[in-house]
Protein backbone atom coordinates (compact mmCIF):
# COMPACT_ATOMS: atom_id res chain seq x y z
CA UNK A 1 0.00 0.00 0.00
CA UNK A 2 1.21 3.42 -0.52
CA UNK A 3 1.52 5.05 2.61
CA UNK A 4 0.59 8.56 1.24
CA UNK A 5 -3.15 7.23 0.90
CA UNK A 6 -3.29 6.68 4.71
CA UNK A 7 -4.55 10.34 6.64
CA UNK A 8 -1.65 12.35 7.58
CA UNK A 9 -1.05 13.22 11.47
CA UNK A 10 -0.21 16.29 12.48
CA UNK A 11 1.89 16.12 15.87
CA UNK A 12 1.05 17.35 18.68
CA UNK A 13 -2.72 18.09 17.45
CA UNK A 14 -3.71 21.37 18.92
CA UNK A 15 -6.15 19.89 21.42
CA UNK A 16 -2.65 17.31 22.30
CA UNK A 17 -0.61 20.70 22.78
CA UNK A 18 -3.22 22.17 25.28
CA UNK A 19 -1.02 19.35 27.26
CA UNK A 20 -1.97 16.55 30.19
CA UNK A 21 -3.99 18.33 32.69
CA UNK A 22 -6.94 17.72 29.40
CA UNK A 23 -6.57 14.17 28.45
CA UNK A 24 -4.29 10.51 28.75
CA UNK A 25 -2.94 8.85 26.34
CA UNK A 26 -3.90 5.41 26.03
CA UNK A 27 -4.26 3.17 23.04
CA UNK A 28 -7.45 1.73 21.92
CA UNK A 29 -8.35 -2.08 22.94
CA UNK A 30 -8.47 -4.23 19.97
CA UNK A 31 -11.23 -5.89 18.88
CA UNK A 32 -11.02 -9.59 17.40
CA UNK A 33 -11.82 -10.14 13.73
CA UNK A 34 -12.88 -6.60 12.51
CA UNK A 35 -14.91 -6.16 9.43
CA UNK A 36 -16.26 -3.62 7.14
CA UNK A 37 -19.71 -2.18 8.02
CA UNK A 38 -19.91 0.81 6.14
CA UNK A 39 -17.69 3.34 4.73
CA UNK A 40 -18.58 7.03 4.09
CA UNK A 41 -17.01 8.12 0.49
CA UNK A 42 -17.87 11.86 1.24
CA UNK A 43 -16.50 12.00 4.90
CA UNK A 44 -13.58 10.56 2.87
CA UNK A 45 -13.09 13.21 0.71
CA UNK A 46 -13.74 16.25 2.75
CA UNK A 47 -10.93 15.30 4.71
CA UNK A 48 -9.19 14.86 1.31
CA UNK A 49 -8.02 10.69 2.03
CA UNK A 50 -7.21 8.76 -0.83
CA UNK A 51 -11.23 6.72 -1.10
CA UNK A 52 -8.57 3.54 -1.97
CA UNK A 53 -7.43 3.69 1.62
CA UNK A 54 -10.51 2.60 2.92
CA UNK A 55 -10.72 -0.81 1.38
CA UNK A 56 -7.33 -1.48 2.48
CA UNK A 57 -6.63 -3.81 5.74
CA UNK A 58 -4.07 -0.77 7.21
CA UNK A 59 -7.72 1.13 7.13
CA UNK A 60 -9.52 -1.94 8.64
CA UNK A 61 -7.25 -2.49 11.37
CA UNK A 62 -6.57 1.63 11.97
CA UNK A 63 -10.20 2.28 12.28
CA UNK A 64 -11.41 -0.76 14.34
CA UNK A 65 -8.46 0.30 17.22
CA UNK A 66 -6.46 -2.82 16.29
CA UNK A 67 -3.17 -0.90 14.71
CA UNK A 68 -1.68 -0.11 18.80
CA UNK A 69 2.02 -0.47 17.88
CA UNK A 70 3.24 1.87 20.48
CA UNK A 71 4.85 4.21 18.96
CA UNK A 72 2.71 4.21 15.93
CA UNK A 73 4.22 3.69 12.81
CA UNK A 74 2.50 6.61 11.43
CA UNK A 75 3.21 8.95 14.29
CA UNK A 76 -0.38 8.93 16.07
CA UNK A 77 -0.59 9.04 19.63
CA UNK A 78 -4.22 8.69 20.53
CA UNK A 79 -5.95 9.98 23.17
CA UNK A 80 -9.39 10.38 25.77
CA UNK A 81 -10.12 13.54 26.67
CA UNK A 82 -11.33 14.70 30.06
CA UNK A 83 -14.89 16.94 30.92
CA UNK A 84 -17.34 17.53 33.04
CA UNK A 85 -21.01 18.33 33.26
CA UNK A 86 -24.97 18.32 33.62
CA UNK A 87 -26.76 15.82 32.87
CA UNK A 88 -30.49 16.06 33.16
CA UNK A 89 -30.64 19.27 34.74
CA UNK A 90 -27.35 17.94 37.54
CA UNK A 91 -24.39 18.55 37.61
CA UNK A 92 -22.72 15.01 37.48
CA UNK A 93 -19.11 15.94 38.12
CA UNK A 94 -16.57 14.22 36.11
CA UNK A 95 -16.80 12.50 32.88
CA UNK A 96 -14.66 12.15 29.98
CA UNK A 97 -14.05 10.16 26.67
CA UNK A 98 -15.08 6.93 28.48
CA UNK A 99 -15.23 4.98 25.04
CA UNK A 100 -14.29 7.61 22.31
CA UNK A 101 -10.18 7.46 21.62
CA UNK A 102 -9.08 10.25 19.52
CA UNK A 103 -6.49 8.67 17.36
CA UNK A 104 -5.04 12.05 16.38
CA UNK A 105 -5.62 15.23 14.00
CA UNK A 106 -4.96 15.16 10.25
CA UNK A 107 -2.35 17.83 8.65
CA UNK A 108 -5.79 19.41 7.63
CA UNK A 109 -7.32 20.10 10.81
CA UNK A 110 -9.68 17.14 11.58
CA UNK A 111 -9.90 15.15 14.52
CA UNK A 112 -10.22 11.23 14.73
CA UNK A 113 -12.31 9.84 16.79
CA UNK A 114 -12.86 6.03 17.46
CA UNK A 115 -16.32 5.40 19.08
CA UNK A 116 -16.30 2.27 21.05
CA UNK A 117 -12.85 1.49 20.89
CA UNK A 118 -12.48 0.56 24.68
CA UNK A 119 -12.38 1.58 28.27
CA UNK A 120 -10.23 4.91 29.16
CA UNK A 121 -9.67 6.30 32.64
CA UNK A 122 -13.03 8.02 31.95
CA UNK A 123 -15.06 4.68 31.80
CA UNK A 124 -16.42 5.02 35.02
CA UNK A 125 -17.72 1.44 35.24
CA UNK A 126 -18.86 0.97 31.96
CA UNK A 127 -17.26 -1.31 29.35
CA UNK A 128 -15.83 1.66 26.63
CA UNK A 129 -17.74 -0.53 24.15
CA UNK A 130 -20.55 0.31 21.37
CA UNK A 131 -23.10 -1.51 20.10
CA UNK A 132 -23.55 -2.62 16.31
CA UNK A 133 -27.13 -1.22 16.75
CA UNK A 134 -26.30 2.28 18.38
CA UNK A 135 -23.45 2.90 16.23
CA UNK A 136 -25.48 2.08 13.01
CA UNK A 137 -27.49 4.92 14.48
CA UNK A 138 -24.84 7.36 14.84
CA UNK A 139 -22.76 6.87 11.86
CA UNK A 140 -26.23 7.17 9.27
CA UNK A 141 -27.67 10.16 11.11
CA UNK A 142 -24.46 11.76 11.86
CA UNK A 143 -24.01 11.89 7.75
CA UNK A 144 -27.70 12.32 6.86
CA UNK A 145 -27.60 15.51 9.09
CA UNK A 146 -24.83 16.65 7.54
CA UNK A 147 -26.24 16.41 3.98
CA UNK A 148 -29.64 17.76 4.86
CA UNK A 149 -27.21 21.18 5.62
CA UNK A 150 -27.36 20.75 9.27
CA UNK A 151 -23.88 21.01 11.71
CA UNK A 152 -22.07 17.75 12.86
CA UNK A 153 -19.75 15.42 13.61
CA UNK A 154 -19.10 13.60 10.76
CA UNK A 155 -18.88 9.63 10.12
CA UNK A 156 -16.03 8.34 8.09
CA UNK A 157 -16.39 4.05 8.81
CA UNK A 158 -18.69 1.86 10.52
CA UNK A 159 -16.32 -1.91 11.73
CA UNK A 160 -17.86 -4.31 13.64
CA UNK A 161 -16.64 -7.55 15.03
CA UNK A 162 -18.43 -10.66 17.17
CA UNK A 163 -16.88 -9.45 20.48
CA UNK A 164 -20.00 -9.61 22.85
CA UNK A 165 -20.98 -6.60 24.49
CA UNK A 166 -23.67 -6.52 27.24
CA UNK A 167 -26.48 -5.00 26.59
CA UNK A 168 -29.80 -5.50 27.69
CA UNK A 169 -29.45 -8.68 25.71
CA UNK A 170 -25.93 -9.92 24.53
CA UNK A 171 -24.81 -7.71 21.08
CA UNK A 172 -21.80 -7.36 19.14
CA UNK A 173 -19.44 -4.39 19.52
CA UNK A 174 -18.69 -1.80 16.73
CA UNK A 175 -16.94 1.58 16.14
CA UNK A 176 -17.65 4.27 14.65
CA UNK A 177 -14.92 6.58 12.98
CA UNK A 178 -16.10 10.13 13.62
CA UNK A 179 -14.55 13.16 12.89
CA UNK A 180 -14.31 16.85 13.66
CA UNK A 181 -12.79 20.45 13.50
CA UNK A 182 -12.98 19.75 17.26
CA UNK A 183 -14.67 17.39 19.97
CA UNK A 184 -14.69 20.28 22.41
CA UNK A 185 -18.09 20.48 24.46
CA UNK A 186 -19.31 22.73 27.00
CA UNK A 187 -18.80 19.95 29.18
CA UNK A 188 -14.38 20.30 29.05
CA UNK A 189 -14.90 24.79 30.10
CA UNK A 190 -17.56 23.66 32.82
CA UNK A 191 -14.48 20.94 34.48
CA UNK A 192 -11.81 23.23 34.83
CA UNK A 193 -14.34 25.95 36.11
CA UNK A 194 -15.80 23.70 38.76
CA UNK A 195 -12.18 23.07 39.64
CA UNK A 196 -11.25 26.51 39.00
CA UNK A 197 -7.93 25.74 37.00
CA UNK A 198 -7.73 29.13 35.44
CA UNK A 199 -5.52 28.60 33.46
CA UNK A 200 -6.22 26.10 31.69
CA UNK A 201 -9.99 27.17 31.33
CA UNK A 202 -8.10 30.10 29.59
CA UNK A 203 -5.71 28.14 27.45
CA UNK A 204 -8.14 26.17 25.85
CA UNK A 205 -10.71 29.39 25.28
CA UNK A 206 -8.09 30.83 23.76
CA UNK A 207 -7.65 27.26 21.41
CA UNK A 208 -10.97 27.67 20.49
CA UNK A 209 -11.47 31.32 19.34
CA UNK A 210 -7.93 31.20 17.90
CA UNK A 211 -8.57 28.51 15.76
CA UNK A 212 -12.54 28.45 15.12
CA UNK A 213 -13.61 32.01 16.31
CA UNK A 214 -10.74 34.38 15.68
CA UNK A 215 -13.26 37.21 14.90
CA UNK A 216 -13.81 37.61 18.68
CA UNK A 217 -10.50 39.25 18.77
CA UNK A 218 -11.45 41.89 17.08
CA UNK A 219 -14.77 42.40 17.72
CA UNK A 220 -16.00 45.30 19.14
CA UNK A 221 -19.29 44.67 20.32
CA UNK A 222 -19.24 43.96 24.04
CA UNK A 223 -16.88 46.44 25.01
CA UNK A 224 -14.32 44.19 22.91
CA UNK A 225 -14.02 41.40 25.38
CA UNK A 226 -13.03 38.61 23.78
CA UNK A 227 -14.69 35.62 25.79
CA UNK A 228 -17.94 37.66 26.25
CA UNK A 229 -17.61 37.63 22.29
CA UNK A 230 -16.64 34.06 22.03
CA UNK A 231 -19.58 33.28 24.53
CA UNK A 232 -22.26 35.24 22.16
CA UNK A 233 -20.90 33.57 18.99
CA UNK A 234 -21.06 30.12 20.27
CA UNK A 235 -25.03 31.23 21.47
CA UNK A 236 -25.49 32.13 18.14
CA UNK A 237 -23.98 29.31 16.27
CA UNK A 238 -26.65 27.06 19.12
CA UNK A 239 -29.60 29.21 18.49
CA UNK A 240 -29.08 28.66 14.42
CA UNK A 241 -28.49 24.92 14.88
CA UNK A 242 -31.69 24.59 16.64
CA UNK A 243 -33.68 26.22 14.80
CA UNK A 244 -32.81 23.62 11.95
CA UNK A 245 -33.36 20.74 14.69
CA UNK A 246 -36.70 22.33 15.09
CA UNK A 247 -37.42 22.61 11.54
CA UNK A 248 -36.73 19.58 10.22
CA UNK A 249 -38.27 17.48 13.42
CA UNK A 250 -35.33 16.35 14.92
CA UNK A 251 -35.08 15.21 18.79
CA UNK A 252 -32.34 14.97 20.40
CA UNK A 253 -32.71 12.82 22.96
CA UNK A 254 -29.70 13.49 25.76
CA UNK A 255 -29.02 17.57 25.48
CA UNK A 256 -26.51 17.04 28.43
CA UNK A 257 -23.44 19.90 28.90
CA UNK A 258 -21.46 17.20 27.85
CA UNK A 259 -23.59 16.63 24.28
CA UNK A 260 -22.76 20.19 23.55
CA UNK A 261 -20.14 21.25 20.67
CA UNK A 262 -18.50 24.53 21.33
CA UNK A 263 -18.40 24.62 17.20
CA UNK A 264 -22.79 24.17 17.54
CA UNK A 265 -22.64 20.82 16.12
CA UNK A 266 -24.88 18.20 16.43
CA UNK A 267 -23.10 15.48 18.47
CA UNK A 268 -23.45 12.24 20.28
CA UNK A 269 -26.06 10.42 18.39
CA UNK A 270 -28.30 8.41 21.17
CA UNK A 271 -31.96 8.07 21.52
CA UNK A 272 -32.58 10.85 18.48
CA UNK A 273 -35.65 10.25 16.31
CA UNK A 274 -36.83 12.24 13.37
CA UNK A 275 -40.62 12.76 14.26
CA UNK A 276 -43.16 10.90 12.45
CA UNK A 277 -46.74 11.93 13.71
CA UNK A 278 -45.95 15.62 14.76
CA UNK A 279 -45.83 16.18 18.32
CA UNK A 280 -45.00 18.84 19.84
CA UNK A 281 -44.08 17.03 23.74
CA UNK A 282 -42.59 13.86 22.27
CA UNK A 283 -39.75 12.42 24.01
CA UNK A 284 -37.77 10.24 22.26
CA UNK A 285 -35.24 8.60 24.82
CA UNK A 286 -37.33 6.40 27.23
CA UNK A 287 -35.00 6.73 30.02
CA UNK A 288 -36.12 10.30 30.28
CA UNK A 289 -38.77 10.31 32.48
CA UNK A 290 -39.60 13.88 33.12
CA UNK A 291 -39.73 14.59 29.60
CA UNK A 292 -36.75 17.30 30.63
CA UNK A 293 -35.23 17.27 26.56
CA UNK A 294 -39.04 16.63 24.83
CA UNK A 295 -38.95 18.30 21.56
CA UNK A 296 -40.57 21.72 21.90
CA UNK A 297 -38.20 21.83 25.09
CA UNK A 298 -35.14 21.48 22.72
CA UNK A 299 -34.82 25.20 22.17
CA UNK A 300 -35.12 26.63 26.07
CA UNK A 301 -32.55 23.50 27.04
CA UNK A 302 -30.22 24.89 24.87
CA UNK A 303 -30.46 27.77 26.11
CA UNK A 304 -30.30 26.71 29.89
CA UNK A 305 -27.22 24.79 28.58
CA UNK A 306 -25.23 27.95 26.83
CA UNK A 307 -26.03 29.45 30.67
CA UNK A 308 -23.80 26.67 32.30
CA UNK A 309 -21.00 27.81 29.69
CA UNK A 310 -21.19 31.20 30.49
CA UNK A 311 -21.21 30.63 34.13
CA UNK A 312 -17.82 28.80 33.28
CA UNK A 313 -16.75 31.16 31.04
CA UNK A 314 -17.30 34.02 33.82
CA UNK A 315 -14.24 34.28 35.40
CA UNK A 316 -12.47 35.07 31.46
CA UNK A 317 -14.83 37.37 31.18
CA UNK A 318 -15.03 39.02 34.54
CA UNK A 319 -18.60 40.43 34.21
CA UNK A 320 -21.78 39.44 34.85
CA UNK A 321 -23.84 42.11 32.65
CA UNK A 322 -21.37 40.67 29.61
CA UNK A 323 -22.44 37.17 30.43
CA UNK A 324 -25.84 37.70 30.31
CA UNK A 325 -25.40 40.73 27.43
CA UNK A 326 -23.81 37.92 25.44
CA UNK A 327 -26.19 34.94 26.33
CA UNK A 328 -29.18 37.47 25.48
CA UNK A 329 -28.25 37.03 21.43
CA UNK A 330 -29.81 33.69 21.80
CA UNK A 331 -32.82 34.94 22.25
CA UNK A 332 -33.19 37.33 19.71
CA UNK A 333 -31.10 34.46 17.09
CA UNK A 334 -33.36 31.69 17.70
CA UNK A 335 -36.58 32.51 16.75
CA UNK A 336 -35.47 34.60 13.43
CA UNK A 337 -33.72 31.81 12.63
CA UNK A 338 -36.77 29.21 12.91
CA UNK A 339 -39.17 31.40 11.81
CA UNK A 340 -36.64 31.60 8.25
CA UNK A 341 -36.38 28.07 8.26
CA UNK A 342 -40.33 27.48 9.09
CA UNK A 343 -41.39 29.71 5.75
CA UNK A 344 -38.87 28.55 3.52
CA UNK A 345 -40.91 24.88 3.88
CA UNK A 346 -43.85 26.94 3.18
CA UNK A 347 -41.82 28.58 0.12
CA UNK A 348 -41.83 32.15 1.36
CA UNK A 349 -38.35 33.75 1.48
CA UNK A 350 -37.63 36.11 3.76
CA UNK A 351 -39.43 39.69 3.42
CA UNK A 352 -37.49 42.64 2.79
CA UNK A 353 -40.18 44.45 5.20
CA UNK A 354 -38.42 42.67 7.95
CA UNK A 355 -37.02 39.54 9.12
CA UNK A 356 -39.16 36.35 10.87
CA UNK A 357 -40.18 36.31 13.51
CA UNK A 358 -41.21 39.67 13.37
CA UNK A 359 -42.30 39.00 9.73
CA UNK A 360 -46.37 38.75 10.42
CA UNK A 361 -46.36 35.23 7.94
CA UNK A 362 -45.00 33.74 10.83
CA UNK A 363 -47.68 34.10 13.34
CA UNK A 364 -50.29 33.67 10.15
CA UNK A 365 -49.43 30.89 8.94
CA UNK A 366 -46.81 28.91 11.02
CA UNK A 367 -48.03 28.39 14.34
CA UNK A 368 -51.70 27.94 12.92
CA UNK A 369 -50.12 25.18 10.59
CA UNK A 370 -48.09 23.36 13.45
CA UNK A 371 -51.45 23.45 15.48
CA UNK A 372 -53.23 21.28 12.86
CA UNK A 373 -50.18 18.92 12.56
CA UNK A 374 -50.55 18.60 16.24
CA UNK A 375 -54.27 18.13 16.52
CA UNK A 376 -54.41 15.59 13.47
CA UNK A 377 -51.23 13.73 13.88
CA UNK A 378 -49.99 14.21 10.80
CA UNK A 379 -46.90 13.12 9.59
CA UNK A 380 -44.43 16.16 9.71
CA UNK A 381 -42.26 15.44 6.78
CA UNK A 382 -45.10 14.08 4.58
CA UNK A 383 -46.85 17.01 4.85
CA UNK A 384 -43.91 19.22 3.86
CA UNK A 385 -43.02 16.76 0.78
CA UNK A 386 -46.57 16.45 -0.38
CA UNK A 387 -46.76 20.56 0.26
CA UNK A 388 -43.82 21.34 -2.04
CA UNK A 389 -45.05 18.57 -4.53
CA UNK A 390 -49.14 20.62 -4.93
CA UNK A 391 -47.22 24.06 -4.84
CA UNK A 392 -44.65 22.27 -7.86
CA UNK A 393 -47.44 21.12 -9.87
CA UNK A 394 -49.38 24.16 -9.33
CA UNK A 395 -51.10 25.38 -12.51
CA UNK A 396 -51.29 29.24 -12.64
CA UNK A 397 -51.35 29.28 -8.86
CA UNK A 398 -54.04 27.31 -8.35
CA UNK A 399 -52.92 24.56 -6.06
CA UNK A 400 -54.56 20.92 -5.40
CA UNK A 401 -54.75 20.56 -1.59
CA UNK A 402 -56.39 16.94 -2.39
CA UNK A 403 -53.32 15.25 -1.16
CA UNK A 404 -52.99 16.81 1.61
CA UNK A 405 -56.59 16.98 3.05
CA UNK A 406 -56.14 12.92 2.72
CA UNK A 407 -53.92 13.05 5.61
CA UNK A 408 -55.92 15.34 7.38
CA UNK A 409 -58.96 15.09 9.79
CA UNK A 410 -60.04 17.96 10.35
CA UNK A 411 -60.06 19.40 6.71
CA UNK A 412 -62.38 22.29 7.76
CA UNK A 413 -59.30 23.97 9.43
CA UNK A 414 -57.05 22.93 7.05
CA UNK A 415 -59.39 24.32 4.34
CA UNK A 416 -59.32 27.81 5.98
CA UNK A 417 -55.27 27.62 6.27
CA UNK A 418 -54.98 26.35 2.90
CA UNK A 419 -57.27 29.49 1.86
CA UNK A 420 -54.45 31.67 4.17
CA UNK A 421 -51.07 30.08 2.43
CA UNK A 422 -52.40 30.36 -1.20
CA UNK A 423 -53.20 34.23 -0.71
CA UNK A 424 -49.62 34.76 0.81
CA UNK A 425 -48.00 32.17 -1.76
CA UNK A 426 -49.80 34.37 -4.69
CA UNK A 427 -47.26 37.05 -3.34
CA UNK A 428 -43.85 35.34 -4.32
CA UNK A 429 -42.60 34.14 -7.37
CA UNK A 430 -43.83 30.27 -8.10
CA UNK A 431 -41.30 29.12 -9.74
CA UNK A 432 -38.54 30.58 -6.78
CA UNK A 433 -41.10 29.27 -3.96
CA UNK A 434 -41.28 25.53 -5.54
CA UNK A 435 -37.47 25.83 -5.77
CA UNK A 436 -37.08 26.60 -2.27
CA UNK A 437 -39.41 24.49 -0.89
CA UNK A 438 -37.74 21.58 -2.83
CA UNK A 439 -34.40 22.67 -0.98
CA UNK A 440 -36.05 22.75 2.43
CA UNK A 441 -38.18 19.61 2.86
CA UNK A 442 -36.36 16.65 2.90
CA UNK A 443 -38.35 13.23 1.17
CA UNK A 444 -35.59 11.03 3.51
CA UNK A 445 -34.86 11.46 6.92
CA UNK A 446 -33.46 8.67 9.41
CA UNK A 447 -36.74 8.07 10.29
CA UNK A 448 -36.43 5.01 13.87
CA UNK A 449 -38.10 2.52 11.32
CA UNK A 450 -35.64 2.91 8.72
CA UNK A 451 -32.59 2.57 11.06
CA UNK A 452 -34.25 -0.49 12.62
CA UNK A 453 -34.73 -2.15 9.18
CA UNK A 454 -30.98 -1.72 8.19
CA UNK A 455 -30.12 -2.61 11.71
CA UNK A 456 -32.00 -5.84 11.71
CA UNK A 457 -30.33 -6.67 8.26
CA UNK A 458 -26.55 -5.78 9.59
CA UNK A 459 -27.39 -8.24 12.45
CA UNK A 460 -28.20 -10.71 10.06
CA UNK A 461 -24.55 -10.15 9.34
CA UNK A 462 -26.39 -8.48 5.78
CA UNK A 463 -24.21 -5.02 5.77
CA UNK A 464 -25.89 -3.99 1.89
CA UNK A 465 -28.72 -1.92 3.33
CA UNK A 466 -26.38 0.26 5.58
CA UNK A 467 -24.36 1.76 2.69
CA UNK A 468 -27.80 1.96 0.34
CA UNK A 469 -29.26 3.93 3.17
CA UNK A 470 -26.33 6.00 3.02
CA UNK A 471 -26.53 6.85 -0.12
CA UNK A 472 -30.02 7.53 0.00
CA UNK A 473 -29.62 9.57 2.78
CA UNK A 474 -26.89 11.36 1.52
CA UNK A 475 -29.01 13.10 -1.28
CA UNK A 476 -31.90 13.65 1.21
CA UNK A 477 -34.06 15.95 -1.15
CA UNK A 478 -33.90 13.83 -4.28
CA UNK A 479 -36.95 11.32 -4.81
CA UNK A 480 -34.90 7.97 -5.20
CA UNK A 481 -37.93 6.12 -6.78
CA UNK A 482 -36.38 2.71 -6.14
CA UNK A 483 -36.51 3.71 -2.99
CA UNK A 484 -40.00 5.38 -2.56
CA UNK A 485 -41.22 2.92 0.50
CA UNK A 486 -38.53 4.74 2.62
CA UNK A 487 -40.24 7.97 2.04
CA UNK A 488 -43.24 6.29 3.18
CA UNK A 489 -45.56 6.42 6.29
CA UNK A 490 -43.70 4.50 9.54
CA UNK A 491 -45.21 1.33 10.01
CA UNK A 492 -47.51 0.18 12.93
CA UNK A 493 -44.64 -1.40 14.58
CA UNK A 494 -42.25 1.42 14.00
CA UNK A 495 -43.99 2.84 17.48
CA UNK A 496 -42.87 -0.23 19.69
CA UNK A 497 -39.08 0.37 19.18
CA UNK A 498 -37.51 1.69 22.35
CA UNK A 499 -34.43 3.70 21.98
CA UNK A 500 -32.88 4.23 25.61
CA UNK A 501 -29.21 5.51 26.84
CA UNK A 502 -27.85 1.88 26.50
CA UNK A 503 -25.78 1.94 23.90
N1 LIG B 1 -20.19 1.88 27.38
C1 LIG B 1 -19.55 2.90 27.94
N2 LIG B 1 -18.33 2.73 28.47
C2 LIG B 1 -17.66 3.74 29.03
N3 LIG B 1 -18.13 4.98 29.14
C3 LIG B 1 -19.35 5.22 28.63
C4 LIG B 1 -20.12 4.20 28.02
N4 LIG B 1 -21.30 4.74 27.61
C5 LIG B 1 -21.26 6.03 27.96
N5 LIG B 1 -20.09 6.34 28.57
C6 LIG B 1 -19.66 7.62 29.11
O1 LIG B 1 -20.74 8.19 29.83
C7 LIG B 1 -20.83 9.60 29.60
C8 LIG B 1 -22.18 9.98 29.06
O2 LIG B 1 -22.48 9.17 27.97
P1 LIG B 1 -23.21 9.64 26.64
O3 LIG B 1 -24.16 8.54 26.29
O4 LIG B 1 -23.67 11.03 26.74
O5 LIG B 1 -22.00 9.66 25.65
P2 LIG B 1 -21.54 8.63 24.55
O6 LIG B 1 -22.66 8.21 23.70
O7 LIG B 1 -20.73 7.55 25.15
O8 LIG B 1 -20.49 9.48 23.78
P3 LIG B 1 -20.36 10.84 23.02
O9 LIG B 1 -21.00 11.92 23.84
O10 LIG B 1 -18.88 10.91 22.99
O11 LIG B 1 -20.97 10.63 21.69
C9 LIG B 1 -19.66 9.93 28.69
O12 LIG B 1 -18.60 10.32 29.51
C10 LIG B 1 -19.39 8.63 28.00
O13 LIG B 1 -18.06 8.53 27.55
Amino acid sequence: MNESTAPQWHRPGRFEALGPAFFTYLQPTPVPAPHWVATSASTSQLMGLNPEWLQTDEALQTLSGNAVSVPSPDGRKPLASVYSGHQFGVWAGQLGDGRAIMLGETSLGFEVQLKGAGRTPYSRGGDGRAVLRSSIREFLCSEAMAALGIPTTRALALTGSPLSVARETLETAAIVTRVAESFVRFGHFEHFAARDMQEELKALADLIIDQHYPECRTATALQGNAYANFLQAVSERTARLLAQWQAVGFCHGVMNTDNMSILGLTIDYGPFQFLDAFDPGHVCNHSDNQGRYAFNRQPQVAYWNLYCLGQALLPLIDSEELTIAALDSYKTVFPAAYATQMLSKLGLPEDAAGTAPADGRFALLVNPLLQILADNKVDYTIFFTRLTEAVQQAQEGNIDFEPLRDIILDRATFDAWSLTYSEQLAQVDQAQAADLMQKSNPCFVLRNHLGETVIRAAQGGDFAPVQQMLAVLHAPYDSHPAYADWAGFPPDWATTIEISCSS
